[in-house]
Formats: structure tokens, sequence, C-alpha cells
């Protein structure tokens, strides 16, 4: 095995862009990189070669710093990835992962100004490389749209973005799949090119281990470690092979039978190359240095390399408007959706009964009767009277025909008019001068009927009578509120606290929840191995959060506005506080949503379990936080869980400012305000550190 690796190297090598010792990475106890050593001189195609799941893409993702290695030393163009400061990940970079990492909805025009505004390229600069890009990879034109590709132009394309910038050190992982014969030899013929002009180092997975003829050295690896590393007529000639797969298969079969005796090649001879002008960071330890003046200089850097910047957040927020812009529909949808939940609540929730089906035994006859006089006064469109017997009557509220029955006595106009000129009355005038009402009370909704009859019977037909016959309790003018305050004054506030927060939330958790675009876009993002080519492109996860923030703050500000038109002026909630509190706490709940969002879509890969997480987050917040039940009526141990969920007091407060007009000085008021800030503070730290824990 070592004779492999002892193959003569090209001349002329005289330093490594990329070197990686001792190498290991474990997805949970899958051991995917043992103690793995590779060196890539520079200036080189180095062309990595092995079975499917051996660990090429782990290996590139923890040369490029999107996944970090558990243990040895990997130096990229002089510094550890990642390492502050460093442009790897960045501009000396051009990545082009496994998955195509292309945003659909952009020409191919729109994807190269997006990562040349990342690389920091100038506009006319970008046109010039996509211009020479289109040639040499044989694009599509430029106007067309990345989802109307076929898959070999979009593997194209993609290759195109590795390459717009120029970068020193290319990592093109499986760029000639699905491509064609003449146009894969096209891109090596680019590559052996600008290697060769321009001293580019190109690291480059491929299937076709035949085509990696072309590369100046080959890294065989199988199970995580490499087997030889040389040049390709090298380890031919060592096999007497004709072919590079013939030499590949012989090397497998060696190290079968070496078994686990063998242990990765330690030593190459593209290790004696020297390295330590470049290698210099790669044994020293990343924190913990002496102080001096030199890390003065050094700390300068790292603090500015830890600064968002703001060319990559406006990069992001540009793409995601532009992403936007393509899908209207999506996006009116996205806009409307809020409108026409809080349209749906004030609508179907809280109002009065209406075409209620009630059974009339009336056993006066009379029509002078009261009976007959109160009858009337029953709003017809809310209950539908049916004169029915006594028996027909209750057999239809047992078939469930009728919601109840209203009764009156054969002698009620007399009792009545006994109860209200007599001091004292017998308890048989009393029962008879009385409306008897039988309700299926197995809905709620019966209860909203049985006021209705004594409204229509005490108030509107008693009159300035009504003292008469009413209970010893009486109801003054409310300090606070209207006699009228329905359920839906009481839910809306919290409403639209809720359907901001989760409208927001799930823009960034959930898939094509009817918002379509920024919606999905962060789970999706992931997914398709965006958010890691950006990332390679030199965009920081905290860069990334803050402009997913903005942008989504822009699409819940006008879901804000509308809600407020339609509840303010639609619906005429009333509104006796400071509108400006009211917005400012509402955008702040649409932040806590993002943020939440953010967590999930941080912790989770795929949509469906985001959504799910989203939903079984949704119900419970929506019963516990006093939107649709006062929190008062939650008992004991359950109410200390719900005074901790992020709306529980923004609804109190907003309840506070919309009906009772209180301000900041009031403490349900300032108390939802800051709880709010806590959670958006928790939430975005908690995003962050997940993003961070799990490369
Ligand atoms: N995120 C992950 N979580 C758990 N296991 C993973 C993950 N990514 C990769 N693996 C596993 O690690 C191993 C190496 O995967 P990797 O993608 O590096 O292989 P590969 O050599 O690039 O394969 P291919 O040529 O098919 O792309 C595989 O067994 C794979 O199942």
């Amino acid at each position: 095995m070592k004779a492999d690796l002892e193959a003569p190297l090209p001349a002329g090598q005289e330093s490594y862009a990329i070197r990686c010792r001792d190498v290991c990475r474990s997805y949970g106890k899958l051991k995917v990189l043992n103690n793995l050593n590779l060196t890539v001189p520079q200036g080189y195609i180095y062309g990595l070669l092995g079975p499917s799941g051996c660990g090429k893409t782990t290996l590139l993702k923890c040369i490029v710093g999107t996944l970090k290695i558990s243990r040895g030393h990997i130096t990229v163009l002089g510094k550890p990835p990642a390492f502050p400061g460093h442009e790897v990940p960045g501009k000396m970079v051009g990545y082009m992962p496994q998955e195509l990492a292309l945003y659909n909805e952009f020409t191919i025009s729109d994807t190269m100004i997006f990562f040349g505004r990342i690389h920091g390229l100038t506009l006319e600069k970008t046109q010039e490389r996509l211009d020479m890009l289109v040639t040499i990879l044989d694009l599509p034109p430029k106007q067309s749209l990345v989802r109307n590709l076929s898959g070999g132009q979009r593997r194209r394309v993609s290759l195109g973005v590795a390459l717009l910038q120029n970068p020193e050190l290319l990592i093109l992982d499986e760029p000639t799949v699905g491509v064609d014969p003449v146009l894969r030899a096209k891109i090596w013929e680019h590559l052996v090119k600008i290697v060769k002009e321009m001293k580019v180092t190109v690291i480059i997975t491929t299937h076709y281990i035949e085509e990696a003829r072309q590369a100046n050295v080959v890294g065989l690896m199988r199970n995580g470690c490499l087997l030889a590393e040389a040049p390709p007529d090298a380890v031919m000639k060592q096999h007497s092979s004709t072919t590079l797969e013939q030499a590949f298969l012989q090397l497998c079969e060696m190290s079968d039978q070496v078994g686990s005796k063998r242990s990765s090649p330690q030593s190459g001879p593209l290790e004696n190359s020297p390295s330590n002008e470049n290698g210099r960071e790669e044994s020293r330890p990343i924190l913990g240095v002496e102080p001096g003046p030199a890390d003065e200089v050094e700390w300068k850097v790292r603090a500015r390399h830890m600064l968002p910047k703001c060319r990559n957040i406006a990069a992001l927020m540009i793409k995601t408007l532009v992403r936007m812009k393509r899908l209207p529909g999506s996006l009116c949808f996205h806009f409307l959706l809020p409108v026409i939940q809080i349209t749906l609540i004030c609508f179907c929730i809280g109002g009065d009964p209406k075409g209620i089906e009630v059974a009339v035994v009336n056993n006066e006859t009379s029509p002078a009767s009261f009976s007959q006089s109160l009858l009337s006064f029953l709003d017809n469109s809310s209950v539908h009277q049916v004169p029915l017997s006594h028996a027909d009557a209750f057999d239809g509220v047992y078939n469930g025909e009728y919601w109840g029955v209203i009764g009156f006595g054969k002698n009620f106009t007399s009792y009545l008019t006994k109860r209200m000129i007599q001091r004292q009355v017998s308890r048989e005038v009393i029962d008879g001068g009385s409306v008897h009402v039988w309700l299926d009370l197995t809905s709620k909704m019966c209860q909203s009927l049985s006021w209705l009859i004594v409204f229509a019977f005490v108030e509107k037909k008693l009159g300035s009578m009504s003292y008469l016959v009413a209970l010893p309790i009486k109801f003054e003018e409310p300090i606070y509120g209207s006699q009228n305050t329905d359920f839906t004054t009481f839910v809306t506030p919290g409403a639209v606290v809720l359907l901001t927060h989760y409208s927001s939330c799930l823009c960034s958790i959930t898939f094509y929840l009817a918002v379509g675009l920024t919606a999905l876009s962060f789970v999706l993002e992931r997914k398709e191995g965006l958010l890691d080519r950006c990332w390679v492109a030199g965009v920081s996860s905290v860069e990334t959060m803050l402009a997913h923030l903005f942008s989504q703050l822009f699409v819940i500000s006008i879901q804000i506005i509308l809600q407020l038109l339609f509840v303010l002026l639609v619906f005429k909630m009333p509104n006796e506080g400071s509108l400006v509190l009211v917005i400012v706490l509402i955008v702040l709940q649409g932040i806590t949503g993002i943020s939440f969002g953010l967590v999930i879509s941080a912790a989770i890969d795929d949509e469906q379990s985001a959504n799910q997480a989203a939903l079984g987050i949704f119900y419970p917040n929506l019963i516990m936080s006093g939107i649709i039940w006062p929190v008062e009526c939650i008992p004991y141990p359950l109410r200390y869980l719900s005074l901790v969920l992020p709306q529980t007091y923004a609804s109190e407060a907003l309840r506070c400012i919309m009906y009772r007009g209180w301000g900041l000085s009031w403490m349900p008021v300032w108390r939802g305000f800051v709880v709010t800030l806590g959670w958006n503070t928790f939430f975005l730290i908690l995003a962050m550190v997940i993003l961070k824990l799990r490369k």
C-alpha cells in the first residue's frame, strides 16, 4: 500500500493548497472519515475518487468549512477553514455542491448577480464573467429561468456559479454528472486551462473514474480513508493496469485483504512538499494564542470578520424580494391569508345565533294575550318559531329538530299581570306567569339563545316595568369597555397577535403554507444546499438570519397594516389607546414568530417535520395563551405554564392598550413588551447556537 503512495510527483510542485492530517468526522455513531490524510498541491487538479458513500462529500464539506471535523487538522490556502479573516469560506473558494443549490425562481443572470454581490463583484464585472461562462459552459440564454432548465443545464449553471469570481481554489462535487460527453470534455478542458494559466487549484469528485486521468493527482478513497494519492499514470503503472478503474479495483482488493490491519496513509510524497510557509496556521490553536502585536491586528481582523456585512444582508434581502416578485399569486395569498383569517374570526366567532328552530307551545288562545305579544318581540332572524303541541314539541327536541321549547301556560296573561300589580303572589302565580324554556344545552349556542329570550321578554316588552321582574342585581355602566362587549371583542386582540405570530412564524419554518415564497425558504434552502453554498461564498449564519428577519419583517408589516385596517375600520373594533403602541407590539410579536421559526428551521432539516413541529406548538399555545378563553379559567399548574408562553402577556397588553387605553406606564402593558422582547432575544440566540452546533 505504501508503494502506491510513493509514486513520483509531477515536477514543479512547491506548495500545497489543501492539507488534511488525521482527519476524523462522524455522524452520530457512523464514522465517515477515519484518520484521513490528503494533500492537494497548489495549481493542480486533484481527482477525488471513491465508491458512493465512502465520504467524499463529507470530506469536501469539511474542507470548505461547512462541517466541523471531530479530530485532526485541515489547512486550506494557508489557514484552517473558517479561520477569522480567512476567505475560505469566502471569495477564495468556488464551491459546487452535489445538490444543484440554485434558486428556481431566478434567471441565470439573477443567479450570477446574486453570487456576484456576495463576492463583492461590480455589476459590470459580473456581466463580463457571465458572458464568458455562457460561452465556456454552453449555457442557455441568460434570461432563462432556472426552473425551466434541464438537469444538465442546471448543473452547468451551478458550475458557473463556482467559477464566477475566479477563485484560487475550486471544489467541485460531481460537476459532470448528467452532462453529455462533449460538454464534459469541454469542462475538463476549461479546468485544465485555468489551472495552467491562473494557477487555480481544483479538487473534483467524479463517478466517471476514467475522466479523472486528466487530473494531475488522484486520491482513491474508501471507507473514509485514502488508499492512494498520486498522479494517475503512476497509480496505473504501480498496478500494471491500463485503466484507472482497474487500478482502483486492485487497490480495493488489496485493501480488503489487508483489512483492519491497514491504517490510512500517514506520509505520502505529496506531503513532503515544502509546506510550512502556507501551513503556518495548521498546528496553531485557533483560540488561546498568546497576545502580541501581531495578535492585536489579528483580533481586529477577527472582530471585523464577526461583524455582519451589510453587503451580504442586502444581497440576501434582494434575493428574497426577487423571488417574491417571481411568484405574484403566492405573494398575494401570503398577504391576504392573515386578513382572511381575521375576517373569518370577526364574522364567525362571538356573533348572535341566527335561524334557530324553536318549538313554541302556547296554551293561550286569545290573540290579545301577553304570550302572543311577547312572541312577536322575539327576533325572527335569530329564532324561527314553530307552533306545536306539547308532545310534538318535545319529540322534535329529542329528535334533534329543534333547539328548545318555549312554553306558555293557559293563564299566562292573567298570572303575569297579577305578578306585576300585586305585592304578594303565590308560587302558582309566579310559575304560571313565567315563560317556560326547555333547551337542548348540548350546544353552548343555546346559552346565547336563553339570553336572547330574556332580553326580548324582559327588556323589550316590559320596558320601564321590567324592574318589577328583574333579579336583585344591577349592572351599572361598565368602567372599561361597553355593555355590548362581546366574545369577538375579547378574542380579536389575541387573534391579531396570534395570527401575526403564526403567519410570520410559519414563514420561516413550514412548507408552502399558502405563503409559498419566504415561508418555505429557510428549511428548503437548507435542504437544497443553498444555505451551505451561500455560507461557502462567505455569508455567515448571523447574516443569513438577519436578512431573513428583515425580509420577513417587510412581509409581516404589510400583513399587519392590512389586518389593522380590517379590524379597526371594517369591523370597527374599538381602540382607546395609542395606535403606535399597538403596531409596535404586533410587529414585535411578528419578530417572535420569525425567530421562533428560525429556531425550528435551524433544528429541523425537512419541511414535513418543521411543519409538524409548528402545528404541534400552535394548538397548545392557542389554547393556553388566554387568546380564546381567559387565563384565569386555566387550572393552576397549567396556568403557570400559560404565563411563560410568548403570547399570554402580549395579548393581555394589547387588550389593555386597545380597550382600556393604557400606556407604557401600566404594568400589564410594559410587561407585554418586555416579555415579547425577551422571547425575541432568546429565540434568536437559540437559533444561532443551534446553527453553530449543528455544523
Ligand atoms: N447528514 C448526515 N447525517 C448522517 N449520515 C450522513 C449524513 N451525510 C452523509 N451521511 C453518511 O455518511 C456517509 C458518507 O456520505 P458522503 O455523502 O460523504 O458520501 P460520498 O462518498 O460523497 O457518496 P456519493 O458519491 O454517493 O455522493 C454515507 O454513509 C452517508 O449515509
